[in-house]
């Protein structure tokens, strides 16, 4: 990422929608859909941390909604306080029409699923999920008929007379699913639940768990670390920064349209060209953010034309990645920009021989993403007038 920026929105280029995350915000494609969680102000104070600062956000009923950030940006403190494990400083915590703000957890409707996952290792997976329900005192044949349902939601119908150390990974963490299933809860709250997988096993959990969630149709709020996660699983994604949202967003809507620099940098990798290089290169004032795979690696420059920004470099870095190859340039303008191809056609051998070689990079103004205006002083009215 590039150093001085200035903002301001340029003619022609894909304007920002605002993130969304204002007070009472609808939750996208569900606008009479009912609301399961709804946090107002809410905020948690350890000492001078603000661990959670002052949030708004409501969470629809039936989504999955998750929410990503860096280490210590907040993520595992809301959910706690949703679930009623931490008391906030101020604010309120609302589940369905009812205010939780002073229940104590187990008087929630609510489950959580922790990494660390604990499974009583003397127990059948069978036990092991009707447990919750004996400690309710639920009888005998109902609690059994309950736990059985639960196993088959999470593919382990034939599993239940098993031990856990009988169980791969991927079994035991879907075990600690069923046990919070078996509740049946509004809400489900999941910290981290697949940190623990290896990464094949993890990403057909992934799928797995998006399914199991449209199948049973709770709300799962769903914190990760894991931008891939995130995106691949979620209805909605809220961004966090320092115990507050940055963005708030479909998928789609956050790769494509970042609202600011951390979340482009954040989610998926991004180019930022700013400052003089977006007045040389982009041809306009600004900050933007162009992604590695829309941008072309060509040997000369293309005939001129309006819609294609147009950057010369010098080839610092060529990566195989399998799938594709990521090549490293350093603009003449300043800034490095990485860009990603398929290996479709091109041979690994042929994108190294680029190193050090001068290139041309050329993507369509379209895919520029401007990272707005901050400045009141500049509207975007008064700018294309
Ligand atoms: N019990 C606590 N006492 C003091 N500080 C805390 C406590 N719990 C969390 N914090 C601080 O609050 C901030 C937010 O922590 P939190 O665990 O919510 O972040 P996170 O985004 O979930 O991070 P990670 O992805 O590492 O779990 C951090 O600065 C953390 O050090």
């Amino acid at each position: 990422m590039t150093g001085s920026i200035s903002y301001g929105r340029p003619r022609n280029v894909t304007r920002i929608t605002q993130p969304d995350h204002a007070a009472g915000t609808t939750p996208a494609g569900s606008s009479m859909a009912e609301t399961a969680i709804s946090l107002r102000g809410l905020s948690k104070h350890f000492g001078t941390v603000r661990a959670v600062d002052d949030l708004d956000l409501d969470i629809a009923d039936g989504e999955f909604f998750s929410m990503l950030g860096p280490s210590g940006s907040g993520k595992t403190t809301v959910l706690r306080l949703i679930a009623g494990f931490e008391e906030p400083t101020g604010g309120t915590i609302t589940l369905g029409d009812e205010d939780v703000t002073d229940r104590p957890a187990f008087a929630r409707d609510v489950n959580t699923v922790f990494q660390d996952y604990a499974i009583f290792p003397h127990m059948s997976v069978l036990e092991n999920v009707e447990y919750g329900l004996r400690v309710k005192k639920v009888g005998r044949a109902e609690r059994r008929k309950r736990a059985e349902e639960a196993l088959e939601t999470v593919r382990l119908g034939e599993y239940g007379a098993r031990r856990p150390h009988q169980l791969s990974g991927g079994q035991r963490q879907r075990v600690a699913l069923a046990r919070a299933l078996v509740n049946r809860p509004k809400v489900l709250l999941l910290d981290e639940p697949l940190g623990a997988l290896d990464l094949k096993l993890r990403r057909e959990m992934q799928i797995e768990l998006k399914a199991i969630q449209r199948e049973v149709g709770i709300t799962f709020v769903f914190v990760t670390h894991d931008q891939e996660e995130a995106l691949t699983m979620s209805d909605r994604i809220a961004v966090f920064n320092e115990g507050r949202i940055e963005q708030l967003a479909a998928p789609v809507e956050l790769y494509e349209r970042p609202a600011s620099a951390f979340v482009a940098g954040f989610v998926g990798t991004s180019n930022l060209i700013a400052g003089e290089a977006a007045r040389q290169v982009v041809g306009q004032e600004g900050a933007f953010v162009i992604r590695p795979e829309k941008v072309r690696l060509e040997a000369a420059a293309p005939a001129p034309s309006s819609e294609v920004c147009v950057a010369p470099g010098v080839v610092r870095e060529v990566v195989y990645l399998g799938a594709l190859t990521s090549t490293v340039v350093a603009l003449d303008a300043g800034p490095t920009v990485t860009v990603t191809h398929p290996n479709t056609d091109t041979t690994i051998d042929a994108a190294l021989e680029r190193r050090d070689q001068r290139v041309v990079l050329t993507w369509r103004r379209e895919h520029l993403v401007s990272l707005g205006s901050p400045d009141p002083a500049t509207s975007p009215e008064e700018e294309t007038a």
